[in-house]
């Protein structure tokens, strides 16, 4: 508790630092429940005391950890305990203060805030303080998923102990959580290990397909694209340009004529395949389809892929056109609304909000359901592997949600597809030097091109308005900078 707690104390006036403001004679409250979370934002509450900030510690439960209790007020920490009557006038002196600590529910709650606290943290949140930093997980989020159960304190920083919890990589917790700093205690190699993995640049850099030096494009992974049609040509446009860019050997483009003409005007490098494609190591189906042609081919691609053990990427409207059970090969990649479709397709009747209150627990099951990988679009991306690990990505920013993104997003994931079909997902190769096993590596094939996806939208944006055909373009600088942390 004591290493938890400095780790927490260090934190906030790391994050006081950064603000240009002073430690001494800076105000911190600490909302201090009766178990151990509290415990810790009490200690580290002592800890600021000692350094000069002016502490008080609103107790939410009536009791709190007696030893910490102790340490905060032998520190010269002020207690307010909460009631009924004083959480007006407590949630507007708290939400003045410089910091604010949520020590409330940690990862032993049961169910979210009720009573008194629960009116503190709904009044604090509309009140916007200054530094809300979350003690190991935002009080009201669940650990293991990141369901929320409102009313939630948004936390700027949430200082976690151990390793990052489920729950702060998914939403709606992820949303709630800001960023997240995990705090090693000594307790690490008894921890099981977490049910969620979030790949890191440097785990990119391992990962990322790099030519051998005779390389030629057969060998670097031809991907076949089903995509647009005369309503939506751009999905074909953006998702052609953007799997040319992903560094596959070829992209063969299939599709009405009309649609290619302005494929190749965008992309020359592409080839056009009126029906009969040539071969192709991996699939990119459904961006934009529409009309009975383009259904066609995009099953015709689906048969072919299933008979042949090939990788397919199905976007959009070829998940109408899935099998009952997919090989654990192909990536899904449905946005909420979609996921909830696919649900139906197995007898799950979800809604939207059911799917985006609940991501981690219904990207599991339609894996579970499909035997695909599947890969839910949103702020924070989640990829299933059917063998139940999950991979979560939040690499890029809101100004990505643009019309066209998601095409993007497939030409990405299908030229990844394609390049690490051709050069084979070994036994001895770089997944396995990271420690992702055989059952997971497709999803992490698909957690590389959702963080590339994310890095090259946040690079396209910087803080403003983007489009997808600039994410597209930034998608060659984000493999570089991605390289440079090759042995890094
Ligand atoms: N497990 C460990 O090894 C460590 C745990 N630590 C801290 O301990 C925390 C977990 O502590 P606890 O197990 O005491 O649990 P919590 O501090 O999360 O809260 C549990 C207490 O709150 C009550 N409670 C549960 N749900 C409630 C609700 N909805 N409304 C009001 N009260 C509710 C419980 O009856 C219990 O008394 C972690 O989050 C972390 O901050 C750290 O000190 C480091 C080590
Ligand atoms: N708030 C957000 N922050 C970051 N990325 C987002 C956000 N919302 C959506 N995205 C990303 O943008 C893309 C949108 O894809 P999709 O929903 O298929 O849109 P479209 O069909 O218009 O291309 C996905 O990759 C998704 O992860
Ligand atoms: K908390």
């Amino acid at each position: 508790m004591q290493r938890a707690a400095h780790g927490l104390a260090n934190a906030v006036v790391r994050e006081l630092r950064a603000d240009g403001r002073r430690i001494y004679g800076s105000s911190v409250t600490v909302l201090a429940g009766k178990g151990n979370n509290g415990g810790d934002g009490l200690f580290a509450a002592a800890m600021l005391a000692r350094r000069g900030m002016r502490t008080t510690a609103v107790l939410t439960a009536g009791s709190a950890h007696p030893d910490a209790l102790a340490a905060f007020r032998a520190a010269g920490g002020r207690v307010q305990p909460l009631d009924d009557a004083n959480v007006e006038e407590l949630a507007v002196a708290t939400a003045g203060d410089d910091v604010v600590i949520d020590a409330i529910l940690g990862t032993g709650a049961r169910g979210g805030l009720n009573g008194p606290a629960a009116e503190l943290v709904a009044a604090l949140q509309e009140l916007h303080p200054a530094l809300v930093v979350a003690c190991d997980v935002p009080s009201g989020v669940d650990a293991d998923t990141g369901e929320t159960h409102w009313p939630v304190l948004t936390a700027r920083l949430t200082v976690t102990f151990g390793g990052a919890k489920a729950g702060l990589l998914a939403d709606p917790g992820e949303g709630c959580s800001g960023r997240v700093h995990v705090v090693q205690i000594g307790i690490e190699d008894h921890l099981p290990s977490p049910a969620l993995r979030r790949l890191t640049v440097h785990d990119l850099a391992k990962l990322l397909p790099h030519p051998g030096r005779r390389a030629q494009k057969y060998t670097r992974g031809v991907v076949g694209v089903v995509a647009g049609s005369a309503r939506y040509t751009g999905a074909a446009a953006l998702s052609v340009e953007a799997a040319s860019v992903s560094g596959p050997g070829m992209v063969r483009y299939l599709g009405p004529e009309t649609v290619a003409r302005q494929v190749l005007a965008r992309t020359p490098e592409a080839i056009w395949e009126p029906d009969e494609p040539g071969r192709v190591q991996a699939w990119l189906l459904g961006p934009g389809l529409d009309g009975s042609d383009q259904l066609q081919r995009a099953k015709d691609a689906l048969q072919a892929a299933y008979d042949g053990g090939q990788p397919a990427v199905v976007d959009a409207g070829a998940l109408e056109l899935l099998p009952e059970r997919c090989p654990p090969n192909w990536i899904l990649t449905p946005h909420a609304g979609e996921l909830t479709s696919l649900l139906g397709r197995s007898e799950v009747r979800v809604t939207r909000d059911d799917v985006e209150s609940r991501t981690l627990h219904f990207v599991r099951l339609a894996a579970e359901h499909t035997g695909a990988v599947v890969l839910l679009k949103g702020a924070t991306t989640l990829i299933a592997s059917p063998s139940g690990t999950v991979f979560s990505q939040s690499d890029g920013n809101p100004w990505m949600s643009t019309a066209g993104s998601g095409d993007v997003l497939g030409g990405i994931l299908g030229a990844l597809a394609a390049s690490y079909a051709a050069s084979g997902l070994g036994d001895d190769g770089p997944f396995a030097g990271i420690g992702i096993g055989p059952e997971e590596r497709w999803a992490a094939v698909a957690a590389v091109g959702a963080s590339i996806h994310g890095m090259a939208g946040k690079a396209a944006s910087g803080a403003g308005p983007t489009t997808a055909a600039a994410i597209a373009r930034e998608v060659p600088e984000t493999f570089r900078v991605i390289h440079k942390y090759v042995s890094a």
